[in-house]
């Protein structure tokens, strides 16, 4: 070792620090001793040893308290704190050893000599560097508190000593251990070292992965444990609770008990409950099921009305409630006459079909009373899906049952009359056919179980009496057909619809707007007024809707003390309804070219059909408008071809098709039309466009027509005909073959129309134009 290698210089302790030659460190310096040393470091070269104390707790330390080894650095940096300590920067340069102490009262002042380190290329030492390098790898990914630099810089470095000093500086060693490398002057001996410290490290940190993850798992278990705590506490808070489940359960379960279920049913319903009972009230799932047994403890399982199958009690009621319909009435009699018999409601299901406002709700009502039967009514109309009869799943959010079970709740007997309200209007579409279910509805063999969705058990319809109603019975599905007796409500005659009005709807709408007959009296004429020039219809739900406008206009009058009493005349039904809303007496103010009326039966009852045809200039196109249904626009296509064939007896340029274009419309174009029955009145309004011959305005026809001009039968000739009397035309034509549909028709509306039956258009023609010299009444009927 030369003499070089030894020298007299300022001594800093440090305190739990130990600073490997080639590491810069800041280091904060508070000791006077140690403040002095640095100064004097500062006037010397910037030099001075670094030795750790052996007891980090020992404030002013002795010789004894240092060890002798330390490390040789360069002050590079001083900077005053404001707390009076200096802080300073120093970089490692190499081992060096105490030698001797000097005397020295201000600060530690040695003689020391630097411990020389040979850096010869060893290949030991590379190989030994290696490992260092891959344990420190290892070591790095394990423990995750070096940096990527650090181990970048570590792997840049070319000799070993250096290595081993790096490597240990990022090593979480005790002070003693570092000492122990700091000592270790040979590289070979420190890099073994080192690789056994990193052995033992990796091992350690290999155990602490382990011990973290038991420690995690048991942290765990116990927040397991105590989230199984919070809930166990949650559900005795529920069991808490149950005081109040607990009675509400108890007395559905009596309730489900005296409910008089069918076996199955009380089995299911108190298995619901058994399940309702375990689970928390405020899941979803528990009011699900409370709505369920809701259900099953509200529907009629046994319930029963005795029925009155007394035929006069019957007919007293029907007629109480409803003018006329005789041959209604007479059929639900025999119907329940059979009934009576059999003391059985099984049979068809009676339908009532007609056009709206003709009393089939009522009627079915009527029924319902005079079986002394609960009654229930759903609609129909609009039903597309099967879903809406039969129910959802339970599964479903917000699933109900269908209306068929809604119905039977609400009637709360097993024996209801239960109106199936405009049956016709049903439709299906993809999401099932509810004509099938209403099938099982209504057929006897299956409906003492008709299963709905929701409810899940069968339910005996078996006892029901169901009535359907229809506006068109054309559209209702054959099956379902095939299991109705379909009783025909065709409508009211004039007559009729003031009797109606006297002895019904008015005492009604009076009563209901808390009106007397000593406050009001609606003459008989003033009816007629309203029904012939305010309404038009074959029913009377506007009638009655105009009559409870009357009904409020009198009771404002009264009320504001204007009049006692009002009476209402043919000349003060316009003050209250304003100016009338039809006209009536013709259907045509005047007679004219080129316009018929026809007389039609729709849905809504008979219906007067005004048909116009203009002519123009052209190369004979032939124009339908009015939205007419196809079979409407053959009959006038036949009725053209007709008068083609038979252009030279009508006097009629036989050149017409190829030089005019022809126009046929049929007004209301928002309302379909269909039907061949028009063919007659196409081809009259057509002739006569084309001959210039008026057609005489009192004179409606109905009649389909063939090539050769033949007048086939039509059918509704009853409501067409009393459409005709409401229009207020004198003359019907009519085919010859439904001169048997005659005797249908009321009376009054007989006796106040001419009915001329046909068999050729021409025969048509001659009643219809005017100056045909036929006016008289030679064919009546
Ligand atoms: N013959 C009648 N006698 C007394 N009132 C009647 C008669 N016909 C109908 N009404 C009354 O006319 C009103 C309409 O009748 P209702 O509602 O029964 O018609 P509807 O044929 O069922 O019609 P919709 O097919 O539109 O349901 C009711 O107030 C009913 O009491």
């Amino acid at each position: 070792m030369s003499e070089q290698n030894k020298r007299i210089i300022p001594l800093l302790p440090l305190r739990g620090l130990l600073v490997f030659p080639t590491m810069v460190m800041h280091l904060d310096v508070g000791r006077d001793k140690s403040v002095q040393a640095l100064e004097q470091a500062m006037v010397d070269d910037n030099e001075i040893l670094l030795t750790t104390q052996t007891d980090l707790s020992i404030d002013e330390p002795d010789i004894k308290d240092i060890y002798h080894v330390g490390t040789l650095a360069k002050v590079k940096q001083m900077l005053k704190l404001p707390n009076g300590t200096i802080r300073v920067l120093v970089e490692g340069l190499q081992r060096a050893q105490i030698e001797r102490f000097l005397d020295n009262e201000e600060y530690f002042e040695v003689e020391m000599k630097v411990l020389n380190v040979t850096e010869e290329e060893d290949t030991e030492e590379k190989a030994l560097m290696r490992t260092v390098l891959q344990q420190f790898e290892q070591y790095v990914k394990m423990s995750k508190k070096v940096s990527s630099e650090t181990l970048a810089s570590v792997q840049d470095i070319g000799e070993p000593g250096r290595m081993a000093d790096i490597v240990a500086s990022h090593l979480p060693l005790k002070v003693s251990e570092k000492q122990e490398l700091l000592e270790t002057v040979p590289v070979s001996d420190r890099l073994m070292k080192i690789i056994d410290i990193l052995n033992s490290e990796k091992e350690v940190l290999g155990l602490e992965k382990k011990i973290g993850q038991r420690v995690k798992k048991s942290m765990e278990k116990t927040q397991k444990e105590y989230y199984l705590r919070e809930q166990m506490k949650a559900i005795q808070k529920e069991l808490g609770d149950k005081e109040g489940k607990g009675g509400e359960v108890e007395e559905l379960r009596e309730k489900i008990e005296a409910a008089d279920m069918p076996e199955n049913v009380e089995e299911k319903a108190l298995r619901e409950l058994d399940r309702y009972e375990k689970m928390p009230g405020t899941s979803a799932e528990s009011s699900v099921i409370r709505n369920y047994i809701d259900w099953l403890l509200n529907l009629p399982w046994k319930s029963e009305t005795t029925d009155r199958l007394d035929v006069n009690h019957a007919q007293n009621i029907l007629d109480t409630d409803h003018y006329g319909l005789d041959k209604v009435k007479e059929r639900v009699l025999e119907y329940l006459a059979v009934q009576q018999l059999t003391k059985e409601l099984k049979g068809p299901i009676l339908c009532l079909a007609g056009p709206p406002g003709v009393g089939k709700t009522s009627l079915a009502r009527s029924i319902a009373r005079s079986l002394e039967r609960e009654f229930v009514r759903i609609s129909l109309g609009g039903v597309r899906d099967e879903a809406e009869i039969r129910g959802h799943r339970r599964t479903y959010v917000g699933a109900m049952p269908g209306r068929i079970i809604q119905g039977m709740k609400k009637a709360g007997t097993v024996n209801p009359v239960f109106l199936l309200d405009e049956i016709d209007k049903m439709a299906n579409d993809f999401r099932g056919d509810p004509a099938s279910a209403m099938l099982e509805v209504l057929d006897p063999e299956q409906n003492n179980s008709f299963a709905d969705h929701f409810i899940e058990e069968p339910f005996d319809l078996s006892k029901v009496m169901f009535i359907t109603t229809a506006n068109n019975v054309g559209t209702i599905p054959e099956p379902l057909l095939d299991r109705m007796e379909i009783i025909t409500i065709a409508g009211y005659t004039e007559v009729e619809k003031q009797m109606i009005a006297k002895e019904y709807l008015l005492p009604k709408q009076v009563k209901e707007h808390g009106l007397t007959k000593g406050t009001i009296q609606v003459k008989d004429e003033a009816l007629l007024k309203v029904i012939r020039y305010y309404t038009r219809e074959a029913g009377v739900r506007s009638l009655e809707r105009q009559l409870a406008t009357v009904c409020r206009k009198a009771a404002k009058i009264i009320v504001s003390g204007e009049k006692k009493k009002v009476v209402v005349t043919e000349n003060t039904v316009e003050e209250m309804l304003g100016k009338p809303q039809y006209r009536y007496g013709k259907a045509e103010e005047e007679d004219q070219v080129g316009a018929a009326t026809g007389l039609a039966y729709t849905s809504a009852g008979g219906n007067t059909l005004s048909i116009e045809v203009s002519l123009a200039k052209g190369k004979g196109e032939l124009t339908l408008t009015g939205k007419l249904g196809d079979v409407m626009k053959e009959s006038a296509q036949a009725a053209f071809s007709y008068i083609r064939s038979k252009s030279d007896e009508l006097q009629i340029d036989p050149g017409f098709h190829e030089n005019l274009d022809i126009h046929i419309h049929v007004p209301e174009g928002a309302t379909p039309k269909d039907g061949p029955s028009a063919g007659i009145t196409m081809a009259t309004a057509l002739i006569s466009a084309l001959t210039g011959k008026k057609v005489r305005k009192e004179v409606g026809m109905t009649g389909e027509i063939t090539l050769r001009g033949r007048v086939l039968p039509i059918g509704g000739l009853k409501e067409k005909a009393m459409s005709a009397h409401r229009a207020g035309l004198k003359t019907i034509l009519l085919p010859k073959d439904n001169e048997k549909d005659l005797e249908d028709i009321p009376k009054s509306v007989r006796d106040g129309l001419e009915f001329i039956s046909v068999s050729h258009l021409d025969e048509v023609l001659k009643y219809a134009l005017v100056g045909e010299g036929n006016e008289s009444k030679s064919n009546k009927s």
